[in-house]
């Protein structure tokens, strides 16, 4: 099947980007509450969408209304070092948007194997595609917690099975020590109207260019994303 070709959108500088994206979002989730009861987005860790995430909280939107989904974890719980959960409910979920009902993906259980079930039910529960959906990239060509070679990244790149993989990274500068994650997979991104790839800096931009030319998935795992036969990619990128 023939690649669906990105959308390459580069801004001035980052709040630019942001602010982009944050309207981008928003307009979105205001159109899917248009027409059903409630609206979904899928929201990312790392440092990059945090200005996005304070711009959405203070919009004016039904977010009674709106799930808002993680799209990956450390398998830390709440209040630990390095839980994506926190920083959405330090960067979103206040203001406006502490109305929105939220979506975690850390269960109870050792390892991330032992929380999947839950997950799955927790996410199989939600109307899919999501609406929206705000990712990041790492140099090393991860998206999600889709890291080079990592044990479990070939349920979250398929296209057929669950929501959600659990993940154990290979150390690296990128991973840091929490390498045991929990992940959604390329099947939960399927449909996603608003799919968003939000990335500042050269290093990244060569990391993408990297990333377009021919090779596996397995070696940069955002290659699921930009070869995608159906995905509307969209890249919002700022030096
Ligand atoms: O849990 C995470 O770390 C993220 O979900 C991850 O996929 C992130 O989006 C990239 O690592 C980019 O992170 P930065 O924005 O900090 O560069």
């Amino acid at each position: 099947m023939a690649i669906m070709p990105d959308r390459f959108e580069p801004f001035e500088n980052s709040d630019a980007a942001a602010s982009a994206l944050a309207d981008a979002v928003a307009q979105t989730l205001r159109g899917a509450l248009a027409t059903r009861r409630r609206a979904s987005v899928i929201v990312s860790g790392g440092s990059t969408p945090e200005p996005v995430y304070r711009r959405l909280s203070v919009t004016n939107l039904d977010w009674a209304r709106i799930d808002v989904v993680l799209a990956d974890e450390r398998w830390v719980a709440a209040g630990e070092e390095g839980s994506n959960a926190d920083f959405i409910r330090r960067t979103l979920l206040t203001g406006n948007a502490a109305d929105a009902a939220f979506t975690e993906l850390k269960s109870p259980g050792a390892r991330p194997a032992d929380g999947l079930q839950a997950g799955e039910a927790r996410l199989s529960a939600l109307n899919w595609p999501a609406d929206c959906a705000i990712l990041g990239m790492g140099d090393d060509g991860h998206t999600l917690s889709w890291f080079p070679r990592a044990d479990g990244l070939e349920d979250a790149l398929s296209a057929d099975g669950s929501l959600c993989a659990a993940i154990s990274a290979r150390p690296s500068p990128v991973t840091g020590p929490l390498t045991e994650r929990i992940t959604l997979t390329l099947r939960a991104l399927e449909g996603v109207k608003l799919c968003a790839l939000l990335i500042r800096g050269s290093a990244k931009r060569a990391a993408l260019e990297k990333a377009r030319l021919p090779g596996p998935a397995r070696d940069m795992p955002v290659r699921a994303l930009l070869n995608h036969p159906s995905l509307d990619l969209q890249i919002f990128w700022s030096p």
